[in-house]
C-alpha cells in the first residue's frame, strides 16, 4: 500500500489548518451562539476581550490530530483508488478514472476519516467555545483548563462514548461532502489542463479552493447541526437526536439557522484547501 499519500496528506492538512483556524472560531461561535450580530461584530468582541489568542483558540489538538484525519481522506482516497481503477497516483494523468470512482473513493475517505475526528472536534468545539479571556487573578476558570483536560471530564462524566457526541451528525456532513470535493478538483482540473499533463499550480490552487467551497457549502446544514449537538448540554438544550435538533433548531430560529455560518465557512474554504491540494500534489510529486 503506497505510504506517501498518508504522509502528504498530513503535512498538507496542516498547512491549511493553522492558515484556516482564526476563521473556524468565528463560524463555530456564530453557529452555537447567539450573542453576536455578524461575522464583524464576532471577531470585534473576540479580539477586544480575548485578544489574537482568542482565535486560536482549541487549535492545538486539531494540528495534534491532523497528522491521522488528513491522511487517513487522501491515503483512504488514493487506495481506493487504486483498488477501484488499479492505477497508482502517478498513473492517473494518463488514465484519468471515471468521476463515478472518484466519488465513491472520496466518500469512503471521507466515511472513515470523520470517525479519527470526531473526538478531535468535540474537543475543539468545547474549547472555541469558552469565550472567557484568558485566566485573570480572581477570575472564575474556564470549564476547561486545555484539550487534555476538556477530553479527561468528558470522559469522567460519560465515559467514551461522550467523547463521539455528534459523531453520526459528523459521518453524515463528511461522506457525501468528501465525494463532491473530490470531484470538484477533478473536474476542474481536467478542464483547464491537456490530457494527459499534470496541471499547473494555477490550476491546483483554484480547483483546490473551489473543491473545498463547493463541499463546505453542500457541508454546512450538517455541519450547524453537527456543533449544535457537541455543545448539547451545555450552553445548547439536549436534543434527543439529530432529527430533534434539526427540527428543533429550524423552529425556533427559522429554515435560515442551516446556513449559520455559510459566509464565513466559504472564506475559510478557498485559501485552506487551495494550500492543502497544492502541497500535496507538489509533496507527490517532488517524491516521484
Ligand atoms: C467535507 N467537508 C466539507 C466537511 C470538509 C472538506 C474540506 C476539508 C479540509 N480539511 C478543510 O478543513 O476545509
Amino acid at each position: 500500500m503506497p505510504v506517501e499519500e498518508f504522509v502528504a496528506g498530513w503535512i498538507s492538512g496542516a498547512l491549511g489548518l493553522v492558515l484556516g483556524h482564526p476563521f473556524d472560531t468565528v463560524k463555530v461561535r456564530l453557529q452555537t451562539q447567539t450573542t453576536y450580530r455578524g461575522i464583524v461584530d464576532c471577531m470585534v468582541k473576540t479580539y477586544r476581550h480575548e485578544s489574537l489568542l482568542g482565535f486560536f483558540k482549541g487549535m492545538s489538538f486539531p494540528i495534534a490530530s491532523i497528522a491521522v484525519v488528513n491522511s487517513v481522506l487522501f491515503g483512504v482516497y488514493s487506495n481506493a483508488l487504486l483498488a477501484l481503477t488499479a492505477t497508482s497516483h502517478q498513473e492517473r494523468r494518463a488514465q484519468p478514472p471515471s468521476y463515478t470512482h472518484v466519488f465513491i473513493a472520496g466518500c469512503t475517505g471521507g466515511f472513515l476519516q470523520a470517525y479519527c475526528l470526531a473526538p478531535f472536534d468535540l474537543i475543539k468545539v468545547r474549547l472555541q467555545n469558552q469565550t472567557e479571556p484568558r485566566a485573570k487573578l480572581g477570575s472564575p476558570p474556564p470549564r476547561y483548563r486545555g484539550p487534555v483536560h476538556c477530553a479527561a471530564s468528558i470522559f469522567q462524566a460519560e465515559g467514551p462514548r461522550g467523547l463521539f457526541r455528534g459523531a453520526w451528525a459528523l459521518t453524515l456532513r463528511d461522506t457525501p461532502t468528501m465525494g463532491i470535493y473530490f470531484v470538484t478538483y477533478e473536474w476542474l482540473c481536467r478542464q483547464s489542463t491537456p490530457d494527459g499533463q499534470n496541471p499547473s499550480s494555477a490550476t491546483v490552487l483554484v480547483a483546490g479552493g473551489f473543491a473545498g467551497l463547493t463541499s463546505w457549502v453542500t457541508a454546512t446544514p450538517l455541519d450547524v447541526i453537527k456543533s449544535r449537538m457537541q455543545m448539547a448540554g451545555l450552553k445548547q438544550r439536549v436534543y434527543r437526536g439529530l432529527l430533534d435538533c434539526m427540527v428543533s433548531s429550524a423552529r425556533q430560529e427559522g429554515l435560515g439557522v442551516f446556513f449559520r455560518g455559510l459566509t464565513i465557512n466559504s472564506a475559510r474554504a478557498f485559501p485552506v484547501n487551495a494550500v492543502t491540494f497544492l502541497s500535496y500534489e507538489y509533496l507527490l510529486h517532488s517524491w516521484g
